[in-house]
């Protein structure tokens, strides 16, 4: 059976009287893609912002490779963590490619995060010598040209695999997509698929967040079902769709035969 990378144990999030998540636990094998669906305000964001460490858990524990991950978002990027938000933070004064080498420089001083958040100038020296043909290496995987533009000047979609391919760079053991689809068109959706591949075949893992469950299906290994905070399936994304939790969540108490081919469609 493939290594597990990443265990949660009881993860529990509460903001003042709001309970974002409660009780959630998972583990995620070497190669192995997860995907995390659920309706707005489910958790999904916060459950991956308690797994790269952009929010302290209020209970619960998280192991990668056996190792307590605790601490701020730049010490679990360093220990193997990346992700992209779910609104793209990119430094949009810099180039495409200046972003993309960001990605390189997280693996070795931590956060993409805090770096566009103000020290990334720094971040981007000393440059290594594979930097620059690793950056031209993401471009091509990507479909990603003129790498000399402003981050700026992109369309959301343009920004999201940009980003996409920043987090690829870091080589996670763990990659983290928050909602990566939204906003990308049929390339832009065959740049990150090609991602998450990539990923795979490294024996790495992905956890993958988004509203389309029936594109998320047609990709993962697996699916958690969030709802109200709550992980109320865990398991074959077919027999998630077809779950009596997935006609709960989605459309209240409903006849099982219409239910189920509804559920093929859920795009909110
Ligand atoms: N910083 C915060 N302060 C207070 N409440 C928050 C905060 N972040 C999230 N919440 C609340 O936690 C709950 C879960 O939010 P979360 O963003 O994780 O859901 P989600 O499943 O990602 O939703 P969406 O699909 O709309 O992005 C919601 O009730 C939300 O309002």
């Amino acid at each position: 059976m493939a290594e597990t990378l990443l265990v949660g144990s009881g993860l529990t999030k509460r903001y003042g009287g709001v309970t974002a998540l409660q009780d959630v636990s998972f583990e995620l094998r070497a190669g192995e893609i997860l995907g995390l669906v659920g309706p707005n305000g489910a958790g999904k964001t916060t459950l991956v912002d308690l797994i790269s460490g952009a929010q302290p858990a209020t209970e619960g524990t998280l192991t990668l490779r056996g190792q307590r991950l605790a601490g701020p978002a730049a010490k679990r990027a360093k220990a193997g963590l990346a992700r992209t938000f779910q609104y793209p933070q990119l430094a949009l004064e810099l180039t495409v490619a200046e972003n993309l080498l960001l990605g390189r420089a997280a693996r070795r001083h931590g956060t993409v995060w805090q770096m566009v958040a103000g020290s990334f100038a720094g971040a981007l020296r000393p440059q290594l010598p594979s930097d620059a043909q690793a950056v031209r290496s993401l471009a091509l995987e990507l479909g990603i040209e003129r790498l000399e533009r402003p981050a700026g000047d992109l369309s959301l979609g343009e920004q999201r695999l940009v980003e996409v391919g920043r987090a690829l760079g870091q080589d996670p053991l763990v990659l983290l997509l928050d909602e990566p689809f939204a906003g990308s068109d049929a390339s832009g959706v065959a740049g990150i698929v090609e991602v998450v591949r990539t990923v795979q075949r490294r024996g790495h893992a992905v956890i993958l967040v988004d509203h389309n469950v029936d594109l998320v299906a047609g990709l993962v290994d697996r699916i958690m079902l969030l709802d109200r905070g709550r992980s109320v399936f865990d398991g074959d994304p077919q027999q998630c769709l077809a779950s009596p939790e997935m006609q709960q969540v989605y459309f209240g108490v409903a006849e099982p035969a219409d239910a189920e081919e509804d559920a093929k469609h859920v795009v909110s």
